[in-house]
């Protein structure tokens, strides 16, 4: 048996922040050591706002290497680029757009829209994204990512992995559609589970007083485990920090590692 997940918690998201940049920049730095570029997995949600305040905003004395960073979506609504619902919209008007140009620019892999109307092949060209990136698909049987940053909905999805969908029983495909997404809009593609647990380092960042119930379960309860966020605790193990504040986990006994950074 690994050891649990670490659990990180914090008066508020603002508080959070600074330790979550130390997280991330700790990654960074790992694997520009290992192999010379940084490969990270974004959500949507509320993440990309408090990433954004860990990255630009708290002030220390190390770098961000962005121009080291390749940044690739953990899952996507399959809507043009400039859309409201578009996570590459939200990630680029809350980070991308606000790096100073003196730290250079990310590359950025984001879903190919050609294939709006076929969300299969949208999801089969991300993951040929994914192979010519990461190596052959023949030689690796699962991209790594250095980092996979996630959320966790109300309901313990996380990425478009939903709780009870078939999708969570693949075993072969990297990347996903989904067609009936019950978070609007229904149209995604996404990671697949053993992507999604395959990381490096995982961090979940879950912050807000409507995240309780939720963390409850998934902590605290079988059924929980089972959940997509439960899921990947289990597989990924001490591999997987979460990031959270007071409310998020209010009342609530872990059998995780507590802890600041
Ligand atoms: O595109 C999406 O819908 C997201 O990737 C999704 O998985 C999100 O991360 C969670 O729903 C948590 O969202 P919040 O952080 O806003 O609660």
């Amino acid at each position: 048996m690994g050891k649990p997940p670490n659990l990180f918690s914090f008066p508020s998201a603002d508080e959070l922040a600074p330790s979550l940049r130390t997280y991330v920049l700790d990654a960074q730095d790992s694997s520009l050591d290992r192999h010379g570029v940084f490969r990270v997995g974004v959500s949507g949600g509320s993440l990309p706002k408090t990433l954004a305040k860990a990255l630009l905003e708290v002030k220390d004395d190390r770098q961000v290497r962005f121009d080291k960073w390749e940044v690739f979506f953990a899952d996507e609504r399959a809507v043009p680029l400039d859309h409201e619902d578009s996570n590459y919209k939200l990630v680029k008007e809350e980070i991308l757009d606000k790096i100073p140009s003196e730290m250079g620019k990310p590359t950025v892999y984001p879903i190919d829209v050609r294939y709006l109307d076929d969300i299969q092949e949208m999801a089969d060209q991300y993951e040929q994204t994914l192979v010519s990136v990461f190596a052959a698909r023949d030689s690796v049987r699962l991209p790594m990512f250095d980092l996979l940053l996630l959320g966790c909905g109300p309901d313990g999805h996380t990425c478009s992995l939903f709780p009870g969908s078939p999708l969570l029983r693949e075993t072969d495909a990297w990347v996903l559609p989904i067609s009936d997404s019950p978070k609007p809009p229904p149209k995604r593609i996404t990671l697949s589970l053993p992507v999604a647990s395959h990381g490096i380092k995982i961090a979940f960042v879950a912050t807000g007083g409507g995240k309780k119930d939720i963390m409850k379960q998934i902590f605290d309860t079988e059924e929980g485990r089972q959940l997509p966020c439960g899921l990947i605790n289990t597989f990924a193990q001490e591999r997987v920090s979460w990031f959270v504040d007071h409310p998020a986990i209010e009342g609530i006994s872990f059998p995780a590692r507590r802890g600041s950074l």
